[in-house]
């Protein structure tokens, strides 16, 4: 369960934001729209500890993520959140297996390989797990990066602007993968966005 009470950040005394609350059950998905600036990327790296709020209460399975010292923070988000960010990142000297694995060891968890052939296949990726992330497409870099989200089995999945840059048919297809990778683990899904084509796969929509 993830719940949002009270959320104030600035970054400067003239850049305040004052986010409205929400809350979204275990396993349930919200689509966070809103205009460019307005905050989305702000509310995303509030939500996975990266930026830490001046006030207010983010709760995450009943971890208030707020109160926390940063180093608990970094330990709760590599074991719990699974993050897709606007640039994947990834270690380009290192193969996509390489790169899971790292990833999975920063989490404290292993892995069989076939968890990540069992990630990579309904991506039509299973083909790459050798591969090294330059040597793949940006499209084929964003499914990887959303197979990456995932390999601490995390309890909220978070993406910022996954589709932006998407045609509505791939959009479609990353949305589906969101959603179906989020019912597999039964994990909480936020999509933070301003791609008004989202608006008809979530019931549950949040405008900023
Ligand atoms: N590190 C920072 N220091 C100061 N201001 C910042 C910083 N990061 C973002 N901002 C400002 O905060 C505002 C919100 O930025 P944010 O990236 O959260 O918006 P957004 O809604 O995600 O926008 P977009 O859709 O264009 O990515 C912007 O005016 C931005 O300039």
């Amino acid at each position: 369960m993830v719940s949002v009470q009270s959320l104030h950040f600035k970054y400067t005394d003239s850049q305040e934001f004052r986010f409205p609350d929400f809350q979204i059950a275990k396993g349930d998905h919200l689509l966070v729209l809103g205009k460019s600036g307005i905050g989305k990327t702000t509310l995303l790296h509030l939500l996975a500890g990266i930026l830490k709020a001046q006030s207010g209460k983010i709760s995450i399975n009943d971890t208030n993520i707020v109160n926390l010292p940063a180093k608990e923070v970094d330990q709760f988000r590599a074991k719990h959140i699974g993050l897709v960010l606007q640039k994947a990142r990834f270690i380009n000297s290192l193969t996509l297996l390489e790169n899971f694995q790292l990833i999975a060891h920063i989490s404290g968890i292993r892995n069989p390989r076939a968890y990540y052939y069992h990630l990579l296949e309904p991506l039509d990726m299973a083909d790459k797990l050798n591969e090294k992330p330059s040597e793949l497409s940006e499209g084929e870099k964003q499914r990887a990066a959303i197979a990456m989200a995932m390999i601490n089995k995390p309890q909220l999945l978070l993406a910022d602007e996954p589709t932006s840059s998407l045609d509505d048919e791939n959009c479609e297809n990353v949305v589906s993968l969101f959603k179906n990778m989020s019912n597999e683990l039964n994990a909480s899904l936020i999509i933070i966005t301003h791609d008004q084509r989202l608006k008809n796969n979530f019931n549950n929509i949040l405008s900023l």
